[in-house]
């Protein structure tokens, strides 16, 4: 079974405000209310590929009641602890740029994050587990260093998308997966990552540096950088106006988790995460298997 853990879920309020203008009365246009947080997302995303998990973390108040709510009429299993906090609400803009608020955790007592690791403590090599997501603010930024440590010593297969210092951190644990955006893989090393040749660099910096066996930089419209023990690849589509990338990141993990699962080839791997990402981005809200399909006939894969 595929675990995902979500230790700061939200309820994504996306909304379109043509010419939003700071200081101003502004109305929306068009929006859309969704469960979010990164291993959620990936839950979702992973359902419509017709793949089964089962998404931990936790969630409090009338905003977590909605996320297990939605969660369960999708068909998604869920085992969340509950906190005595309102899970946060993330504010996402689109107008001529793309603007975020995300919001702050409640507070998660020494208790839930006990109940947590008995959560985790049950899982067996048969299983997976995905961290994804920011760390709440009562949490050691060590929480997912701690965690894998645990799991590896179960050969418990790890995927990690985090950021800043609890990227820094985790990383230190050698999951086997890991996604930064090429933002995320600047600051960890305090470069400039602009370019596919730095993402080349850095990325494979990273790899020798922490030993982990497969690298994804994700890159936006340029697609991703897949780097594993095989080589080097790029995978990309053709150019066109993203709708919404709000969870593009999160889909592309859950895209590269259910092909990998597959056991399928690095470039078939790698294709499909972009494809789910580039889908997702694409749609007004998250990608369909259908969509997809439609565009890994298009995808670009190289190897360099
Ligand atoms: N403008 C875009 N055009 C096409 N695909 C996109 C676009 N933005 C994001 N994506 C897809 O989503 C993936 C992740 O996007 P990225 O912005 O790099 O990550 P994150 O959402 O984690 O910041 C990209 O690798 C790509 O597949
Ligand atoms: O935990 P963080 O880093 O605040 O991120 C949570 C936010 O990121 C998302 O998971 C989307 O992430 P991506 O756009 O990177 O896929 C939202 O659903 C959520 O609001």
């Amino acid at each position: 079974m595929i675990y995902t853990v979500t230790l700061n879920p939200a309820v994504d309020y996306v909304i379109e405000v043509p010419h939003f203008k700071e200081g101003s009365v502004n109305r929306t246009s068009r929006e859309w209310k969704y469960p979010g947080g990164k291993g959620i997302n990936v839950s979702r995303v992973l359902q419509r590929m017709g793949a089964e998990s089962r998404a931990l973390g936790f969630v409090g108040g009338f905003t977590g009641g909605y996320i297990e709510s939605t969660l369960s009429k999708e068909s998604i299993t869920s085992s969340f602890i509950q906190v005595e906090g309102d899970t946060r609400i993330n504010i996402k803009i689109s107008g001529d740029t793309e603007s975020e608020i995300n919001g702050a955790s409640p507070e998660i007592s020494a208790e839930n994050i006990k109940e947590l690791e008995d959560q985790l403590s049950g899982l067996t090599s048969e299983d997976s587990v995905v961290l994804a997501g920011s760390v709440p603010a009562s949490l050691p930024k060590t929480i997912y260093k701690e965690m894998i440590h645990l799991l590896k010593e179960k050969n418990i297969t790890c995927y990690l998308d985090t950021s800043g210092e609890a990227l820094k951190e985790a990383l230190k644990a050698g999951p086997d997966f890991v996604k930064p955006n090429h933002h995320e893989l600047a600051e960890l090393y305090n470069a400039e990552v602009e370019t596919m040749e730095q993402a080349v660099h850095y990325g494979s910096r990273l790899r020798e540096d922490f030993g982990v066996n497969h690298v994804v930089i994700s890159m936006a419209g340029e697609g991703a950088l897949y780097l594993h023990d095989g080589g080097q690849l790029i995978a990309k589509v053709p150019p066109r106006k993203p709708l919404n990338s709000v969870g593009a990141g999160d889909s592309l993990v859950a895209g590269f988790i259910y092909e990998h699962q597959k056991q399928s080839t690095p470039e078939d791997i790698i294709s499909f995460a972009v494809a789910t990402g580039s889908a997702t981005a694409f749609s007004e809200t998250f990608c369909t298997k259908e969509q997809v399909e439609e565009l890994l006939g298009q995808m670009e894969c190289t190897r360099l």
